[in-house]
């Protein structure tokens, strides 16, 4: 079975591909922009492609001829999409267009990465069910991509994440336990919010998530993400517990100070009865989640 990936290069894309690598039944294709910046190199194809072109999209496609696809690339920056909204539009949609016509034309099935960013927040936790409602240009144009997918003649699966963490090699944004992690450890200061709460996702669960959608090829939305709703205070609190850094120098605000040019929703969350009992997912807890992460540090 021959599975492409896209965002080969992000924190999703790197786990994923020694994951699929292991399970033995595919061959892997993965993309990314420019150069590929994981490291592991054997037993996989890799690809530079733009996906805001559409020749490259449909040349890599017509190649490879994929079984599957996992389209995990995307503008993940959520400040930077509220900043550059055409930038935004062209990688989260029109990519998503391109990739989504080249899987009709060769039946493959396609699961599509998206966000509880397209709920308002005030409803949390959400089910594959709940209405969206996005609040920022981020969400919407998640919102977007995720109607062209369900639209699409192809089969199809739809991936709701939310707010992963993990260690990534040269990481192109900010992750929550290394960003504590790393202030604290050099006796700096970190602002963090107790109004926003969340069902952090450690992103080998997210991997395995996507892995189970795959082997089954298991279509319509699913939740994908941990199962703990915490605040980021919450979680920043751990991560000093866990490293054992002083907790003093975490300081707890909110949202309105910490002026994001993006609005964030308060409370989303994901309930992810549908993946435990259709897919056998079995997310970790956030301190089992701290756990891995810790080991991948320090190997
Ligand atoms: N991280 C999170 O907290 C959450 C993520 N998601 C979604 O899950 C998916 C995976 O997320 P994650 O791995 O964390 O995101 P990352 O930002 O780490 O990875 C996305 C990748 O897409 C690549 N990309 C961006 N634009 C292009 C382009 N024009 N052509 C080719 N590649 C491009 C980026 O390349 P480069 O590295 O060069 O910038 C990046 O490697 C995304 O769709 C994201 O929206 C959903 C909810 C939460
Ligand atoms: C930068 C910063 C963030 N935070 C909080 C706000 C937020 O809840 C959390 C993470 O902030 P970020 O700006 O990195 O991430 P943010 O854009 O809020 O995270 C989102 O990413 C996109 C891709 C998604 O799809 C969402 O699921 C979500 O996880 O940390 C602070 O408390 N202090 C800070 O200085």
């Amino acid at each position: 079975m021959k599975i492409l990936i896209t965002g080969s290069n992000g924190l999703l894309g790197q786990h994923l591909i020694p994951l699929l690598l292991q399970d033995g039944n595919y061959e892997v294709v993965a993309t990314g922009r420019g150069p590929n910046r994981f490291p592991l190199r054997d037993n996989y194809t890799y690809e530079a492609v733009n996906l805001r072109d559409a020749g490259s999209v449909n040349q890599l496609i017509d190649k490879h001829q994929p079984d599957i696809i996992i389209h995990g690339g995307a503008m993940s920056q959520v400040d930077e999409c509220e900043k550059n909204k055409d930038a935004c539009w062209d990688t989260n949609v029109g990519a998503t267009r391109y990739l989504v016509h080249a899987a009709e034309k060769y039946n493959a099935f396609f699961i599509f990465l998206s966000t509880d960013f397209v709920f308002d927040g005030l409803q949390g936790p959400y089910t594959e069910e709940s209405i969206v409602n996005p609040i920022n240009y981020y969400g919407t144009s998640k919102v977007a991509a995720e109607r062209l997918v369900h639209n699409s003649k192809t089969s199809w699966a739809i991936v709701r994440t939310v707010l992963v963490y993990g260690v990534v090699a040269d990481p192109h944004r900010s992750n929550m336990i290394t960003w504590v992690k790393n202030n604290l450890q050099q006796g700096k200061k970190v602002k963090v919010v107790d109004d926003q709460w969340r069902t952090p996702t450690l992103c080998h669960d997210l991997a395995k998530g996507c892995l189970l959608i795959a082997a089954k090829k298991a279509t319509g939305y699913f939740n994908i993400s941990g199962k703990d709703m915490l605040t980021p205070y919450d979680m920043a609190m751990q991560t000093a517990a866990y490293f054992k850094l002083d907790p003093s120098l975490v300081e707890k605000i909110s949202s309105r100070s910490l002026a994001q040019p993006a609005a964030r929703p308060a409370k989303t969350g994901l309930v992810i009865d549908k993946a435990i009992k259709e897919l056998g997912y079995e997310p970790r807890t956030f301190a089992e989640g701290l756990d891995i992460v810790a080991g991948e540090l320090n190997a």
